[in-house]
């Protein structure tokens, strides 16, 4: 068929009406944006208290601005087509939160906004987006302009109603993007909304999954129930979502409970965020017109208490709050079965998506009903005219309490609540809830009214083994959740009468909990390692303190420079010591520090001492009880023997009695002693000859000792010279002005020198140690000098690449 033709007169009248719109939409967008301008609200202005002339002029007075407190939608700088769309839906006067924060988001101004549950919280948001958008001139091909994040699905889609009543008569696009829809249907669409209302689980799906959406020109970005949002739970999920979020945006957060911490908030990247909290001062954290109530019962009284409230309120709204999934299906189905005669309802998080919704809007529609839920309804849900909130399980803290009660007693509507509490979570619970400015009224169970529903239960559940299963299932669930618990001064497992309780929901044994058990034993497990581990550690002390055998602490002493320094001393022992000690500090004295020398002085007393010993109590007669050597060979033993027969009691116990360090004066001073007596008997031949073995041994051990000595000393030696060699590099690049270059030499040393420096002095390991030094020294210089000259080589290269 042919298309006909619209007649051109037609076409250039739309177009003519077309460019009208546009040209008044420009009008009224400057007009806007300068009373924006002119009306700007002072920053961390609260006008809530402004009430009057005088309070008016004094605000003006105050900030020189023509800022003026508003109480309406109508007089906010906001386009025609919002207010439209506002008294459209019989939004006419502000609630305190839109009032207090509405004209700072209207600026752009990331906001904080807390106020009680039912006070009015998503316009405090809608509106702003609407406006700011309408502002920017946004399209569908501009992307995503602003994004909405909500905790649960339910609330998403609440938020998605009222964007869609108010933003009607404006031309942008909006989309509800949630878990439990189709998502290809969504991939196809997501790209072309401006504003996008959403789950987090399901807006990282489609910034992971979707080709072409990206957020990077996104303006405006809210948190509905930030708090919840923030958590442990979402944690991930918001940071990555974060990443793939432009930093340059306008952040809104609101909640009844604005529990978020500062490192939540840095996340966030805030720019001098307005902190609204509009009752903050108000005598209750939940709404006036909420009355609130309490009752202490048994755990096993409580299934009745609840059946009996359903029997004595029949003609209400009430919404039942359990903790799990399977509590909710038991309560149902069990209630459901004794019919109580009120429509019965139940919503949960293992429900098909569909379900749920069906469910939500029947629940909204009911004038009377009960409907058993899980913590899935207790955030942000506005369920109209709930007239009791009753909470069977005790909450897990006082924002889920807040939260839960906050279904009822919404904007300027009344309500009830009922906690129904164990004797064992009574004290602290209501104490906890004082603190947050919660005060609750406890009521008497009237013994007349209570029903038992104990037997038709027992009789039900032999009846369906599907009931018995959901009894099995509620009741583990719910141990479970107890045993979970943070707060262990509300929920102590232990006071709760399991048993009886197993009883009151019809079942006849008790079921097992597999869970606890296991936890229980994790738990006793890691006690048992951790003393485990204790013992070892106890032990490894005691070991310490008892003492490390000799031949072990030589291995392990840490600080061998006064070792070493003093077995030179022992080389020249036949020499003038005056001498001795002259060359050292001509010689070697950068390695000596003033500690040492005062050490070596110590060390001279002490051998002197010796030597006034030895020469007095006489080798001889000491060497001929000496039979050890033959006997036993290990150094250790050696030593002791060594010590006992050559008198040097003195001195062992001054090395008992203090450190390491001094233990290896111990050392020293022994292979000195023997290098006397081996002096002594070359010498002088005077004393008593003792048998060849017992001579070869001593020389054995002489040996086996320097050659430890000496090795250790050689590590000082290249340990030190490391560092100096270091310094005097450090220095001349310095100089040079090769600062920047050190760092990179350093790690370039290390990676060279020790095999250079290590090698070399083994070569000479059977020369005299005078020789040993010597070459040692020489070495070290020529390698110093090689290695110096790369140094300068490699900091050059490294200066030439910065450059
Ligand atoms: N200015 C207003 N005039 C009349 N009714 C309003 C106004 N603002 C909000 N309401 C109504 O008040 C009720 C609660 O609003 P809303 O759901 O935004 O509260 P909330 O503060 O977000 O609650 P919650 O803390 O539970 O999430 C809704 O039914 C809403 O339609």
């Amino acid at each position: 068929m042919k298309k006909t033709k619209k007649p051109k007169y037609k076409k250039n009248k739309r177009k003519q009406q077309k460019q009208q719109q546009k040209a008044n939409e420009a009008k009224e967008i400057k007009e806007l944006e300068q009373r924006l301008k002119l009306e700007k609200p002072p920053p961390t202005g609260n006008d809530l208290k402004i009430n009057n002339e005088e309070d008016v002029n004094n605000f003006l007075e105050n900030y020189r601005i023509r800022y003026k407190p508003v109480k309406t939608f109508s007089e906010l700088p906001i386009s025609f087509n919002t207010k439209k769309g506002l008294s459209f839906n019989n939004f006419t006067q502000m609630t305190e939160i839109q009032r207090a924060a509405i004209p700072h988001a209207l600026v752009g101004r990331d906001l904080l906004g807390a106020a009680v549950t039912g006070s009015g919280k998503t316009l405090a948001f809608i509106v702003p987006i609407l406006e700011n958008l309408y502002r920017s001139r946004w399209t569908s091909l501009d992307g995503v302009g602003a994004i909405i994040i909500s905790p649960t699905r339910e609330l998403a889609l609440q938020i998605f109603t009222v964007l869609e009543k108010v933003g009607q008569f404006h031309s942008l696009s909006a989309g509800l993007i949630i878990g439990g829809k189709d998502v290809d249907f969504e991939k196809e669409r997501v790209s072309l909304m401006s504003i996008l209302v959403c789950t987090p689980g399901r807006l990282l799906q489609h910034m992971n999954e979707t080709f072409g959406f990206n957020c990077e020109n996104l303006k405006m970005l809210v948190l509905d129930e930030a708090d919840r949002i923030l958590d442990m739970g979402f944690a991930e999920t918001i940071n990555a979502i974060l990443d793939n979020l432009p930093l340059q945006r306008q952040t809104l957060l609101f909640s009844a409970t604005q529990r978020t911490t500062l490192t939540q908030l840095m996340r966030l990247n805030l720019k001098n965020p307005e902190y609204i909290s509009v009752h903050e001062h108000a005598e209750k954290s939940t709404p006036e017109r909420l009355s609130q109530f309490y009752i202490t019962c048994q755990l096993d009284e409580k299934i009745n208490v609840v059946y009996s409230f359903i029997k004595t309120h029949l003609n209400q709204k009430i919404l039942v709050f359990l903790t799990s999934c399977k509590q909710v299906k038991f309560f149902f189905e069990a209630f459901r079965h004794l019919q109580p005669g009120i429509p019965l309802l139940h919503i949960h998080g293992n429900m098909k998506q569909a379900t749920r919704t069906e469910i939500h809007d029947d629940f909204c529609k009911k004038k009377r009903a009960v409907m058993f839920t899980t913590d899935l309804s207790s955030r942000g849900l506005d369920f109209p005219a709930v007239h009791w909130v009753v909470q069977v399980d005790c909450p897990e803290d006082v924002d889920t309490y807040i939260h839960r009660v906050g279904r009822t007693a919404r904007n300027e509507s009344f309500g009830s609540a009922l906690l129904i509490l164990c004797q064992s979570e009574e004290p602290e619970m209501i104490s906890l809830l004082q603190l947050r400015k919660i005060v609750l009224t406890k009521i008497e169970i009237n013994d007349d009214k209570m029903l038992s529903i104990q037997t038709a239960l027992q009789g039900l559940l032999s009846k369906f083994p599907q009931l018995k299963y959901f009894a099995e299932r509620s009741f583990v669930t719910y141990v479970r959740s107890i045993f979970f618990q943070k707060n262990k001064k509300v929920f102590q497992l232990e006071k709760y009468p399991l048993d009886k309780y197993s009883q009151s929901l019809g079942l006849v044994s008790t079921p097992k909990i597999k869970a606890i058990k296991r936890e229980i034993s994790k738990k006793k497990r890691k006690e048992i390692d951790i003393e485990e581990k204790q013992e070892k550690k106890d032990q490894e002390k005691q070991k310490q303190k008892q003492g490390i055998p000799r031949d072990e602490k030589i291995m392990l002493r840490e600080n061998r420079d006064v070792l070493s320094k003093d077995w030179l001393k022992l080389k020249e022992l036949n020499e003038n010591e005056e001498d001795f000690l002259t060359k050292k500090e001509d010689g070697v004295h950068n390695y000596l520090t003033s500690e040492e020398l005062n050490n070596e002085n110590q060390i001279e007393k002490i051998r002197s001492k010796q030597r006034i010993k030895i020469g007095k109590s006489g080798l001889t007669t000491k060497y001929n009880k000496k039979v050890v050597f033959s006997d036993d060979d290990s150094d250790e033993n050696s030593n002791q023997n060594l010590d006992e027969n050559q008198n040097l009691d003195e001195n062992q116990n001054l090395n008992e009695n203090e450190n390491l360090d001094e233990n290896e004066n111990e050392n020293q001073n022994l292979d000195e002693n023997l290098n006397q007596n081996q002096n002594q008997n070359q010498n002088q031949n005077q004393f008593e000859p003792y048998s060849s073995t017992t001579f070869d041994d001593i020389q054995n051990f002489r040996k086996s000792v320097r050659e430890k000595i000496q090795k250790s000393d050689q590590e000082d030696r290249i340990l030190e010279n490391k560092k100096l060699k270091q310094r005097r590099l450090k220095k001349k690049l310095s100089e040079k002005g090769l600062d920047f270059a050190v760092e990179n030499i350093k790690e370039k040393q290390e990676l060279n020198e020790p095999k250079l420096l290590e090698k070399k002095p083994k070569k000479n390991q059977k020369k005299s140690k005078k020789v040993s030094t010597k070459f040692q020294e020489n070495s070290l210089e020529n390698m110093e000098q090689n290695s110096l000259e790369n140094m300068e080589q490699i900091a050059m290269k490294l200066l030439h690449n910065n450059l």
